[in-house]
């Protein structure tokens, strides 16, 4: 198959390695001529994925209608807060009467429309529809991915043909895909838990204990049950790959950018100091703000994504917030 991917950040290029190993063929797009100038001179990205070499065959352009010429299959996994913007330049492209799957990678909410990913692509690109945009999520870090580190993940669409069609196309002896019907709660599982991963690193930066990270990671797990049963999403999903899986690898991997950004964070830098020498995207941060808000619509409580929005965009400390936690109302655990 002819794939066009549209994003070269780690996972985008991880991504189109897993596909060149099944025997596709890859082109990408970026927003940026310094990135295609390096991958096409080095073939590697050293700041994101060092010592991984991608194959010659790869083509990058920023050229979008170059990049899609002849797809078969678009993957897209470009930042969530540009997910509108390079979808309208994707509206322009003519399929020529043949749409294509389009697969989405990115795992975020878009800021002020509160929208998910699948929501923010079909919004702005007319000519698809529900039934051929399929959501990747589960637990994947591409520094595992791109050295072909075993791996399980979901592929989610309303439409059950479509995700088998891309659980055929990504699966290989290295990473194994799922098919789930349940494309809400998958997306909400993959952005919210990034704002689960900030307050786990911010437990790493505190040095907070064993105890302390199972607990947060089981009560951020009853905050993502209650938002996406309030959104429409089925409960079965948080307990799978996209929900508990991710949720585990994302609060506790030492390659997790959310995880990181909370832990400069409980060592005491502001997020500010943090963002600036951040080189790759935490896509907690946005997240957090569409939580509280998707949240705050629909009534439901989220303690701990509410503890976090104090702690990045009000200055609160972390043991302030701790302290708060800690001295909610008593209540059954099962209150949810
Ligand atoms: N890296 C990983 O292990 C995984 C990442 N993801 C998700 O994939 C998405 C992309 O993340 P990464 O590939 O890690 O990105 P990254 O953090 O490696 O790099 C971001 C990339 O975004 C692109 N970009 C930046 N500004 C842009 C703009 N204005 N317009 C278009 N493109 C722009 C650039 O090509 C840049 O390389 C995120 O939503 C992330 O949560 C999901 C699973 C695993
Ligand atoms: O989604 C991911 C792992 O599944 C990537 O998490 P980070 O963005 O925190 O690295």
């Amino acid at each position: 198959m002819n794939v066009t991917v549209l994003g070269t950040g780690g996972w985008g290029l991880t991504l189109g390695q897993v596909l060149n190993d099944n025997g596709h063929k890859v082109s990408f797009w970026t927003f940026s001529q310094a990135e295609v100038n390096l991958l096409s001179t080095e073939h590697q990205y050293k700041d994101k994925l060092p010592g991984v070499i991608f194959p010659d065959s790869f083509t990058y352009t920023t050229d979008m209608n170059k990049a899609l010429e002849g797809a078969e299959l678009v993957l897209i996994v470009v930042p969530s807060q540009v997910m509108g913007n390079v979808c309208k330049t994707f509206a322009k492209w003519n399929p020529q009467g043949k749409i294509p799957t389009v697969v989405c990678a990115t795992k975020g909410i878009l800021e002020g429309t509160d929208q998910r990913m699948s929501e923010v692509i079909l919004e702005n690109v007319p000519w698809l529809d529900s039934d051929h945009v399929v959501t990747l999520s589960g637990p994947t870090h591409a520094e595992e991915v791109s050295r072909r580190v075993y791996t399980a993940i979901i592929a989610a669409c309303p439409n059950e043909e479509s995700a088998k069609q891309v659980q055929k196309i990504f699966s290989n002896d290295y990473i194994r895909i799922y098919t789930s019907t349940d494309q809400i709660g998958t997306e909400l599982c993959g952005s919210v838990k990034n704002v689960i991963a900030i307050a786990s690193g911010i437990l790493y930066g505190i040095g907070a204990g064993d105890n302390t990270r199972a607990a947060l990671i089981t009560r951020g797990q009853a905050e993502i049950c209650r938002l996406g049963r309030a959104l429409g999403a089925n409960p079965s999903t948080f307990a799978g790959l996209a929900g508990m899986g991710d949720l585990i690898v994302t609060c506790l991997s030492q390659h997790s950018r959310n995880r990181y950004v909370g832990e400069c964070i409980g060592k005491g830098e502001t997020l500010s100091q943090v963002m600036s020498h951040m080189k790759m995207i935490a896509e907690g941060v946005p997240t957090c703000k569409s939580a509280k808000a998707l949240a705050d619509s629909v009534h439901v409580e989220l303690p701990i994504v509410n503890a976090v929005y104090e702690v990045l965009f009000n200055d609160k400390k972390p043991a302030e917030v701790i302290q708060e936690l800690m001295n909610r109302d008593l209540k059954p655990e099962a209150e949810y």
